[in-house]
C-alpha cells in the first residue's frame, strides 16, 4: 500500500498503475493553444540566439581582417539587438509558462479536492487527515516548480540544442560529431541518477505526510488534552522528532543521490571545448582545416549547446521525481466514488416532501467479508412520527443512521423516502429531506452565523434569529462578546457539548427537513440543559418524521414506536408500555440503566 514508503517495488507497481506520460500530458490539453504559442516564442528565441556566433565568425573571419569599421559596427550592432530581442522573448515566456504552469495546478487541486469530496466516509475513516492534507497541499505545491519553470526551461532548452545542433553541424560536421558523441553517456549517468532520485522522493513525500498527519493530530485540542492529561508530550516530541529526522535524511539524499555520477557528466561537459580546439588543431593538418573563425564559432556554439544540455538532463531527473509526486496524487484521484447520484436522479420539491421512510431488508457489512453490522432490518416509518431506536453498544444504531444518510449504501435490500430509493434521489433532495444531528456535532471555525449558514446561504438575519430561538441557543449567543459574530473556535470548542448540539439543531431547523435524525448524545445533560434541549426537539420534531437514536428516558417514552437492535438485528419494536410488558431485550436494557 502506499502508507508502505520503504517499499520500493510496491511504489513502482503503483506509480506504474496510476502515472502514464499521456496522464500528465492530459492535463496540459486544455491549455494547448497558449502551450502552442509559448513554444513559437521558444523557438523564436533560440533562432534569435544562434544569430550571435555566426556574426561573430564573420567579425573574426571578415571585419576584423578586412579592417572593415563599417561591416564591424553593423555585425556588433546584430549582436546587441539579438541579445535584446532574446531577453525580451525570454521574459514574456516566463510570464506565460508561469500562468499556464498555476492553471494546471490549481485545476489538479480544485479536482483532487473534489474528487475527496465525494469519497465514501469509508475512505475517511480508514485515512489520517495530515495524509489528504499533505496530498492536496504538499504534492502539488511540489509540482509548482515542474510546472512553472521546468515546462519552460523544458522548452528552450530542447529548442536551443536542437537548433544549436544544427548550427554546429552547418559549421563543421566532423567537429559536430565529435560533441555530439558525448550525448549517449551523459544520458545514460543522468537516467541512472534520477531512477534514485525518484524512489528517495516518494519516501520523502511519504515521510512529511506523517510529519503532517503527527501535527494534525496531536497539535489540536483534542490532541493536546489526551496529550496533557496522559504527560505524553515528550513521548511525542520524541515521535516527531525521529520523523522529522527522517525527513531531514531523506531530504538530504534526494537532494544529493547520485552527486558523484552527476559530477562525471558537469565535468565532461567542462573539458569539452580544450578537446574541440584539440580536434581542430588535429583538423588543420588535413586537406580542408576548420578556421579560426570556424573554431571560435564552435566553442561559443557548445557553450549554447551545452548549459540547455546540461538543463535537459536535469529535467530529465526533476520529471522523475514528480513522476513520484503524480503518484500519489492520482492514486488519490483513482479511488473509486461509492456513492454516486444516478444519471437522471428524483428531484422532489419541499412542499411534495412527506417524510415516510421505508427500510426493506436492509443490510450492511463494513468490510465484504466481515460480520454484517445491519443485518435485514425491515421497518415503515409513517409520515410524521416518533421513533426511537435503543439497544446495546455496538448493536448498529449509528450504522443505520449512515445508512439512512446514504453515507454509506446499503449491500443489500433498499431504503425508501416517500416511496423513492435514496440510491434514486438527487443528492440535494437527499440532503432537503433528512436533517441530521450527530451526538458530536461539527462545526466550522467561523462565527456562529456563518455555521448557521453553511446550512442555507440565503438565510436573512431574522430567519437565523428564529431558528436559533426554536433551538433554544438564542439567549446564550446574544450575550457572547459578538454575538452571532463570535467565532465559534476549533470544533466548536468555545462551546460545551449541549451548546454545540443546539446549534447544530438550529442549523438543522434552518433547513426544514421533513425527516430528522438525532442521535443524542449519552453523557448525561444537566436539569437546565435537558430542559432546554428537551423544547429545542419538540420545537423541532413538530410535525416531521423523527428518528432518534435515543439515550434519554423522556426521548423513548415520549417516542410513538421504540425499535430495539442487537447484534445488527431490529430484535423488538412497540409502545414503550408494550415492551416493558414483554419483558425482552428493552425491559432489562432499561433495568440496565
Ligand atoms: N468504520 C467501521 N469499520 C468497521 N466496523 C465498524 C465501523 N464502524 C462501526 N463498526 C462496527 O459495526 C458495529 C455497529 O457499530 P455502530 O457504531 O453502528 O453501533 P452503535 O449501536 O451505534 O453503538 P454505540 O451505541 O456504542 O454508539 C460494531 O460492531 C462496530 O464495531
Amino acid at each position: 500500500m502506499s502508507d508502505d514508503p520503504d517499499d520500493s517495488a510496491a511504489y513502482g507497481d503503483l506509480a506504474a498503475r496510476h502515472v502514464s506520460v499521456r496522464r500528465v500530458l492530459g492535463l496540459f490539453a486544455p491549455y494547448r493553444i497558449r502551450i502552442a504559442g509559448v513554444a513559437a516564442l521558444m523557438i523564436l528565441a533560440s533562432a534569435i540566439g544562434l544569430a550571435g556566433p555566426f556574426l561573430l565568425r564573420a567579425v573574426i573571419d571578415v571585419a576584423l581582417p578586412q579592417h572593415d569599421l563599417t561591416l564591424l559596427l553593423g555585425l556588433v550592432a546584430g549582436m546587441v539587438a539579438v541579445a535584446l530581442a532574446a531577453a525580451a522573448v525570454g521574459a514574456l515566456q516566463v510570464v506565460l509558462t508561469s500562468r499556464i504552469g498555476q492553471a494546471i495546478l490549481h485545476d489538479l487541486r480544485v479536482r483532487l479536492y473534489a474528487h475527496l469530496q465525494s469519497l465514501s466516509l469509508g475512505f475517511f475513516a480508514g485515512t489520517r487527515t495530515g495524509e489528504v492534507q499533505s496530498r492536496v497541499a504538499g504534492d502539488i505545491s511540489g509540482l509548482q516548480s515542474l510546472m512553472t519553470e521546468t515546462g519552460s526551461d523544458l522548452g528552450r532548452a530542447l529548442s536551443a540544442v536542437a537548433m544549436t545542433a544544427v548550427a554546429i553541424l552547418i559549421l563543421d560536421w566532423r567537429l559536430a560529431v565529435f560533441v555530439l558523441l558525448i550525448v549517449p553517456g551523459t544520458v545514460l549517468i543522468s537516467h541512472r541518477v534520477a531512477h534514485l532520485r525518484e524512489a528517495l522522493t516518494w519516501q520523502r513525500q511519504a515521510r512529511a505526510a506523517d510529519l503532517s498527519a503527527v501535527v494534525q493530530e496531536t497539535l489540536s485540542v483534542p490532541g493536546v488534552i489526551l496529550a496533557r492529561t496522559m504527560a505524553r508530550g515528550p513521548h511525542l516530541t520524541q515521535r516527531f522528532t525521529r520523523i522529522s529526522g527522517d525527513l531531514a535524511r531523506l531530504e538530504v539524499r534526494s537532494h544529493t543521490a547520485g552527486e558523484w555520477q552527476w559530477m562525471l557528466i558537469g565535468f565532461a561537459l567542462a573539458v569539452l571545448p580544450a578537446l574541440t580546439l584539440l580536434a581542430g588543431g588535429l583538423l588543420m593538418r588535413t586537406d580542408d582545416p576548420a578556421s579560426i573563425g570556424t573554431l571560435v564559432a564552435m566553442i561559443a556554439l557548445q557553450e549554447q549547446l551545452l548549459w540547455p544540455f546540461e538543463q535537459l538532463l536535469e529535467i530529465g531527473r526533476d520529471m522523475r521525481k514528480a513522476r513520484a509526486l503524480f503518484a500519489r496524487i492520482f492514486e488519490y484521484l483513482d479511488r473509486p466514488v461509492e456513492i454516486t447520484e444516478r444519471a437522471d436522479p428524483v428531484i422532489l420539491p419541499r412542499a411534495r416532501m412527506r417524510g415516510e421512510v421505508q427500510l426493506d431488508r436492509v443490510r450492511f457489512a463494513y468490510a465484504p467479508s466481515g460480520r454484517p453490522a445491519v443485518h435485514d432490518v425491515s421497518l415503515t416509518i409513517p409520515a410524521g412520527s416518533r421513533i426511537a431506536i435503543v439497544g446495546p453498544t455496538g448493536s448498529g444504531k449509528t450504522t443505520l443512521g449512515y445508512l439512512l444518510a446514504r453515507l454509506h449504501d446499503v449491500d443489500g435490500g433498499a431504503i425508501r423516502f416517500d416511496g423513492v430509493d435514496l440510491r434514486d434521489l438527487s443528492f440535494d433532495t437527499l440532503a432537503q429531506m433528512l436533517g441530521v444531528v450527530s451526538q458530536e456535532p461539527y462545526l466550522l471555525h467561523a462565527s456562529v452565523a456563518e455555521n448557521l449558514r453553511f446550512a442555507k446561504p440565503d438565510a436573512s438575519e431574522a430567519d437565523l434569529i428564529a431558528a436559533a430561538r426554536v433551538a433554544q441557543i438564542h439567549d446564550h449567543v446574544v450575550v457572547l462578546p459578538d454575538g452571532y459574530d463570535t467565532l465559534v473556535g476549533e470544533g466548536g470548542h468555545r462551546f460545551s457539548g449541549g451548546e454545540k448540539q443546539r446549534l447544530a439543531l438550529a442549523r438543522t431547523i434552518l433547513r426544514d427537513p421533513p425527516i430528522l435524525l438525532l442521535d443524542e448524545a449519552t453523557s448525561a445533560l444537566d436539569t437546565r440543559t435537558e430542559r432546554a434541549m428537551s423544547l429545542a426537539l419538540d420545537a423541532l420534531s413538530k410535525g416531521r418524521t423523527t428518528i432518534t437514536i435515543a439515550h434519554r428516558l423522556s426521548t423513548i417514552r415520549g417516542a410513538d414506536r421504540i425499535i430495539v437492535m442487537q447484534a445488527g438485528h431490529l430484535v423488538e419494536q412497540g409502545t414503550h408500555d408494550e415492551l416493558v410488558d414483554r419483558a425482552g431485550l428493552y425491559a432489562s436494557l432499561l433495568r440496565g440503566g
